[in-house]
């Protein structure tokens, strides 16, 4: 058998797991604009479709993480209420699932969605409706299989994360996987919310921390050390830890080592981290050096929409630029599954049944 050809198409049928994916950076931009419309806000720029996707495009390619994130204020206005949120949600779904995903963490803020009245269960209780919806649709409107949890986020900036990983733990047997932190980095570091980690701990619920991003190894260091995380978002500063020769190899410093011993995975987002400076180019992006080193990599979109991107499209990217084949891009898929916050059997399920079977059609 022969390999099929690998170009956008075919990645687009290969099964794919997302662990790092923002519901608020990932609506239509059609859906912006009716559910501005809806709720009377009038500050989007433009109600244009294709302007309004250009415009967040270029107001998050800012090569800083804080302008970056100033284009969220328009997306999370319009998640507000019930509808909303649930209609977001089960588009999110549904485009993952069009896309080739088969397995998904979907990640937000609830303390973001409460000017107009909803409590922080009531904004759980409608996107997680919106998810299960979504995954209905997919399943009998497409015949197509995709799982989709929630990632509870916490904004390091507030003070708020005990109460949320609260809230994420009320939440975990029904649709919530886990708990972040997202938001500035700089000046938030992560060990602000020890006791949010430590009480996730004693509850054994899992978390991953931003990290790494827009501030370097001390970030990393908390997150790993202090905190405890599960799993590291972005993570990619971890290459100031190590130094490559001339002739190619590599030393890790105490801190790499620790991060690869432990196989602690690297949700690593490469056009994001473009947009806010963190690496200067795809090319430039330490995703190859990382993957050649053998740190547990995972491809991720982080924001679809201020990126214009999808999980197919990070990926061919990917390919593009580094050359990678089918069987890398299955290692970087399971990679992605067996760290998921899903129940280790389940994963292995997915692994068995979906993943590996679907690279196996595509290697030939
Ligand atoms: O790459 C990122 N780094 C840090 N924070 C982010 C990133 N992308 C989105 N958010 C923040 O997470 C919130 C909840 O989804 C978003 O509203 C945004 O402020
Ligand atoms: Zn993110």
């Amino acid at each position: 058998m022969t390999s099929t050809p690998l170009d956008l198409d075919a990645i687009r049928l290969a099964p794919k797991v997302l662990l790092h994916d923002h519901l608020d950076g990932g609506l239509r931009p059609e859906t912006v604009i009716e559910l501005a419309d809806a709720v009377n806000y009038t500050e989007l720029p433009t109600t244009d479709p294709v302007e309004l996707k250009e415009w967040f495009r270029d107001a998050a390619d800012s090569g800083s993480l804080e302008l970056y994130l100033q284009t969220f204020g328009h997306t999370v206005a319009v998640m507000q209420t019930a509808e909303s949120l649930r209609r977001v949600a089960r588009e999110c779904v549904e485009d993952l699932a069009s896309d080739g995903v088969v397995y998904a963490e979907v990640r937000f803020a609830p303390e973001q969605h409460l000017d107009r009245g909803l409590t922080l269960d009531e904004v759980m209780e409608h996107t997680l409706a919106g998810f299960e919806e979504g995954m209905r649709v997919v399943r009998e409107q497409h015949g197509r299989s995709i799982v989709v949890q929630c990632l509870v986020t916490a904004m390091r900036h507030a003070a708020r994360s005990r109460e949320i990983a609260e809230l994420m733990v009320r939440f975990r047997d029904r649709g919530a996987c886990g708990f972040d932190i997202a938001g500035a980095e700089v000046g938030f570091p992560p060990s602000r919310h020890l006791d949010a980690f430590e009480y996730l701990q004693r509850e054994n619920a899992h978390f991953t921390i931003h990290a790494g991003e827009a501030f370097g190894l001390p970030s990393i260091h908390e997150a790993v050390a202090y905190c405890g995380c599960d799993r590291l978002g972005h993570g990619v500063r971890i290459m100031d830890d190590i130094k490559m020769s001339a002739d190619g190899t590599a030393k890790l410093g105490l801190l790499a080592n620790y991060v690869r011993d432990k196989r602690i995975p690297l949700e690593l987002c490469p056009s994001s981290n473009v947009q806010t400076g963190a690496a200067d180019s795809i090319a430039e992006h330490p995703f190859d050096k990382l993957a050649r080193l053998k740190f547990r990599v995972t491809v991720n979109t982080d924001n679809r929409l201020m990126s214009h991107t999808t999980m197919s499209e990070e990926m061919f990217k990917l390919v593009e630029t580094f050359g990678y084949g089918w069987s890398d891009l299955e290692r970087f898929t399971i990679n992605a599954m067996k760290s998921a916050f899903y129940r280790f059997d389940q994963r292995l399920e997915i692994i068995d049944n979906t993943i590996k079977p679907g690279y196996a059609v595509l290697i030939g």
